[in-house]
């Protein structure tokens, strides 16, 4: 996918709009804005004759914002007497080495013809789109607009091959977005899929704050721009102004809500003393923000628009469908808009805090109660700016159990609770984690209102960024590899273990761990196994000459654990704490195996990116590590072997060192099995491109049926 700026060049009527003019090249297909008109969902079509100013240039590469330059001259001036000037825009892609095979094709852009917008005395203030009758479809997003079709008429070799699909006015609701703002994998998720829908012809944004922490990380909202839109919200009593930032890039509308609550050091959620105390107001703000945001932004020239598809991701934006049913509806706004809940980890609701959860005396996970995260006491709800008659959607009691004293009736207001009430559709990130959240261990409480649901309720399986995790062209590895060359992964290897200051030895299996340091990606059980891992203990397989590497941050005990046990085993073990994400993709490319003993795990982005990597995956069988990881069988094939890594069930230290050790063994002495799995992992298609059909599946089902009303 080729992404674009097109800047107003000399000698043209865009002279007075830099930045006007915007597209994007993506699968022959031009999207993008031009002027105040939108163009996006614009096919390409070849025309014989160009009419008035062209616009020439070339993709120099992604992120290249001074691609296109425009270009004209008086004889391009169109003379019809329509009293429009019109604009053909032509590009072209330039090869640029180490990009995606996407982008070394040429791609040849024509016939996009565009008519001039001019004020009251004549002067241009921007762009319109002049279809050719028969040639051009194009819709921009006005309401009666805003779900359209689009028409593909030629398949991958030119042929017309009819086929349509609806296309949305897509608003992704998010704590964070990477690359702007990122913790874990809801990060990368609304950092990429957002574009991937965009490419396909959606009209996206994604509304997500913008945090500024006093590092080096706030550069990364430099290109956001404030939009001049203020907001005043009520809620907590007093009334906020809300501004807006905005970015366009990749094709999507990044919109960054900006008020001093965001501005403080730590990461979106919380600092070295822990969670932030104030994060229900700080996500409060978010929510009311992003339900504005398609109303009153003018992005491109054209709001949003009412007709939107709400993506509210986790409990920080489930106030949306909330707000949808209990402010606007009622009011005849957003009546045609859709809300789809998308749940990433529902242990990151409430005060049902995973990490802390222990398992009880029957079996079930028991949690305890110390920080706020999307549940707090129910006097709280008065200051969420929602309708007293509401209360319902997000009242909620705790067990007995759960309560901290006598007096404590448990009644609490949960939020994401509230939004799989009003949702219009829900989505888990994995299929196996949709049946796993309607059950006792994996509900959190919510199983019941979930099974409730489950009409409405499905699992797509997360995609991942195949640009930015692409041995083959990854800026952060040492030396770059792919399926049918091997040979730099283990240049990786040695280059890691020369960075880690381990002895540089390809020989001896090297085993990662990256992720948050949390009790639901089982750290505990890696605690555990660490001395027989790493000790000199014959029953593992010649385990001296073994290394184990793991990077991540979260809870403190198990950071002063890594630090304690990289002193304890200087020569075969590295635990590097901290947030870094060059390093996990060293770490990614240079280690033979990747562990995730997670107690449940939603999807999971680390074993994709492993075996994209051809890195080994061994995982607790569980959600979404269930359904991606196939079970190594070397006899499967008539010998040839099938699967692409090892899952172990049930969730144990014993267990998990069985699997250890089978990997380990084909490791060693049976390297062309090994080869095998490594192939097959890097063969997989995980991309988004996937995704976002099943995606579009559900977008589509969303608007079947009728919205939530109370
Ligand atoms: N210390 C560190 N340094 C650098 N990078 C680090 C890091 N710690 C973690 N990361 C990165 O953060 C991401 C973590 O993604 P995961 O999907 O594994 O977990 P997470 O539990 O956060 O996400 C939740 O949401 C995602 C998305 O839906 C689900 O896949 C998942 O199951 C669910 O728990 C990966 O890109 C990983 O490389």
């Amino acid at each position: 996918m080729e992404s674009v700026r097109v800047l107003s060049g000399a000698n043209t009527p865009c002279n007075s709009f830099p930045n006007s003019v915007r597209a994007k090249v993506s699968n022959g297909r031009v999207s993008g804005q031009v002027g105040f008109a939108p163009l996006w969902r614009l096919r390409r079509r070849r025309r014989n004759g160009g009419l008035c100013l062209r616009l020439t240039g070339s993709v120099l590469g992604e992120g290249d914002e001074s691609g296109l330059g425009l270009g004209g001259s008086s004889r391009d001036r169109d003379d019809d007497d329509d009293g429009v000037d019109r604009i053909q825009i032509q590009t072209q892609t330039t090869q640029s080495s180490g990009v995606d095979q996407r982008k070394k094709k040429q791609q040849l852009e024509k016939g996009l013809i565009l008519g001039t917008e001019r004020d009251g005395s004549g002067s241009v203030i921007g762009f319109h789109l002049i279809p050719p009758p028969g040639e051009i479809e194009l819709s921009d997003s006005h309401e009666d607009a805003v779900i359209d079709e689009v028409r593909e008429t030629e398949d991958i070799d030119g042929e017309e091959t009819p086929q349509t699909r609806a296309t949305y006015n897509v608003v992704f609701v998010t704590a964070e977005a990477a690359p702007y703002s990122k913790t874990g994998g809801l990060g990368d998720v609304c950092g990429s899929l957002p574009i991937v829908l965009a490419s396909r012809g959606h009209r996206v944004m994604v509304v997500s704050p913008r945090y500024l922490n006093g590092t080096t990380a706030d550069k990364n909202f430099a290109g956001a721009v404030d939009t001049g839109s203020c907001i005043k919200v009520h809620c907590f009593g007093g009334v906020q102004d809300v501004a807006f930032f905005h970015e366009y890039r990749e094709g999507v509308d990044w919109v960054f809500v900006d008020h001093p609550a965001y501005h403080r050091p730590g990461n979106p959620y919380g600092d070295i003393y822990g969670a932030f105390g104030d994060n229900q107001f700080r996500f409060t703000l978010l929510c009311h923000a992003a339900c504005e945001a398609p109303l009153v932004l003018p992005l491109g020239g054209f709001t949003y628009g009412e007709k939107c598809l709400f993506l509210v991701n986790d409990w920080h934006a489930g106030l949306v469908p909330v707000l949808l049913a209990a402010k606007y509806r009622p009011y005849g706004v957003y009546k045609d808009a859709r809300s789809i809940l998308v749940i990433h980890n529902l242990a990151h609701q409430s005060a049902i805090n995973s990490e802390v959860s222990k398992p009880g005396k029957s079996g079930e996970v028991v949690h305890l109660v110390t920080e706020s995260l999307g549940v707090e006491p129910a006097a709280t709800y008065k200051n969420l700016g929602l309708p007293s008659e509401w209360y319902g959607a997000l009242g909620w009691v705790f067990p007995t159990w759960a309560r901290t004293h006598a007096l404590d009736t448990g009644e609490a207001v949960n939020i994401l609770k509230g939004a799989v009430v009003t949702a219009d559709r829900i989505l888990t990130v994995s299929q196996g984690y949709s049946w796993e959240i309607t059950t006792v261990e994996g509900g959190y409480g919510l199983q019941e209102l979930l099974s409730s649901r489950k009409s409405v309720l499905n699992g797509i399986t997360n995609g991942i960024d195949d640009v930015d995790w692409d041995p083959s062209s990854d800026r952060h590895i040492a030396v770059h590899y792919s399926a049918e060359d091997l040979s730099g992964k283990v240049q990786c290897k040695i280059a890691l273990q020369k960075e880690l200051g381990l002895s540089a030895r390809p020989d001896c299996p090297l085993i990662g761990f990256i992720g948050r340091l949390d009790y639901q990606k089982g750290i505990d059980l890696i605690q555990q196994a660490i001395p027989e891992i790493l000790q000199d203990d014959v029953q593992f397989l010649k385990s001296s000459s073994m290394f184990q590497v793991m990077l991540g941050s979260g809870d403190p005990q198990y950071e002063d654990w890594m630090r304690a046990t990289e002193s304890a085993y200087k020569e075969k073990f590295r635990g590097w704490v901290g947030f870094n994400v060059p390093i996990s993709h060293r770490i990614t490319a240079g280690c033979d195996i990747l562990l995730m003993p997670s107690r449940f795990e939603p999807c999971g982005l680390n074993q994709l990116y492993a075996m994209r990597y051809g890195t080994v995956p061994v995982v607790h069988g569980t959600g979404g590590l269930r359904d991606t990881v196939e079970n190594f069988n070397p006899y499967a094939r008539e010998g040839h072997g099938e699967g692409t890594g090892w899952t172990f069930s049930p969730l144990s230290k014993d267990i998990m060192l069985s699997a250890l050790r089978v990997a380990i063994r084909t490791f060693r002495e049976h390297k062309s099995s090994w080869k095998g799995l490594i192939k097959r992992g890097m063969q997989k298609d995980f991309t988004w491109e996937t995704a976002a059909i099943q995606y579009e599946q559900v977008f589509e089902w969303a608007f079947v049926d009728p919205p939530y009303v109370s």
